[in-house]
């Protein structure tokens, strides 16, 4: 039999000014689940992680998370001008835990050493976020996340602004952190080929639940039903998705 769930939903919904954004959504997520969230644009899935980590609250039914959450939003523009350091915006990872009022102690520096190793970007400790590049803006967002040892991690559209090297770095990086903690995982995206990559399992979610299998078990007609009949054209400006859903479609 499985473990409790780590996130939960029961019968969530939301809407906001009449407009229902997220309708009767039930599911369970469980510890070490490394789940993407697909779905067209605006079909809720950066609205349901909000409400997942907690920003927002407004909403009716059900929510139980057990455990810390990490959580890379979807990008930021890096601001050029605001002038901090790399191992200064990691430490905010740390806020939380330290509180307005003490002081970072030298292990929380070292914490910080330690994840920014973990993500092969040690080197850019003392350098300007203004400075970064995109991608490796989107390494330090990570290891923001993850300086607090969080028992979930969410990625919201983590693979924007990052090249094809950088997104392999990625998935490389949540494979290793799945691999060897056991971390629950999840990845908002829009980059099938990511996603049924490495996951396992998937949310199809475009205002209700259209789907939630593990990812072997997606086939075409899931795919197209969350779509519609942009489909066919998203498939093709994917290029090589096609190939990895054909491999996973053993039903059609
Ligand atoms: N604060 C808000 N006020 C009004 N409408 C909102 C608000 N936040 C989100 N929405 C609407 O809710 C819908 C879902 O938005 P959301 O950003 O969750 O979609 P998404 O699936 O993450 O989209 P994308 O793939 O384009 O990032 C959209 O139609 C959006 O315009």
């Amino acid at each position: 039999m499985k473990n409790e769930p780590v996130i939960s939903a029961n019968n969530l919904n939301y809407s906001v000014n009449n407009n229902q954004i997220l309708t009767n959504i039930f599911f369970d997520i469980y510890k070490g689940d490394f789940v993407g969230i697909i779905g067209p644009n605006g079909a809720g899935k950066s609205t349901l992680v909000k409400i997942i980590t907690g920003e927002i609250e407004k909403y009716s039914g059900e929510v139980s998370i057990k455990g810390k959450i990490g959580y890379v939003p979807q990008v930021e523009e890096i601001i050029s001008t605001f002038p901090m350091k790399v191992y200064e915006l990691v430490l905010l990872g740390l806020y939380k835990e330290v509180g307005p009022i003490k002081r970072f102690k030298k292990y929380h520096y070292q914490k910080v050493k330690e994840v920014l190793q973990l993500l092969s970007i040690e080197e850019l400790y003392d350098r300007q976020i203004g400075k970064l590049s995109g991608g490796e803006y989107r390494r330090v967002m990570i290891a923001r996340a993850l300086v607090s040892d969080p028992d979930i991690l969410i990625l919201d559209e983590p693979e924007a602004n990052i090249d094809k090297p950088g997104q392999e770095l990625l998935l490389n990086i949540l494979k290793k952190l799945k691999e060897e903690k056991n971390m629950t995982i999840i990845l908002v995206s829009h980059d099938l080929n990511m996603i049924f990559k490495e996951t396992t399992r998937i949310l199809c979610l475009n205002k209700t639940l259209h789907c939630h299998k593990n990812t072997r078990d997606i086939n075409m007609k899931d795919l197209k039903e969350l779509y519609s009949e942009d489909f066919e054209l998203f498939a093709h400006l994917n290029g090589t998705m096609k190939a990895v859903v054909d491999k996973h479609d053993g039903n059609t």
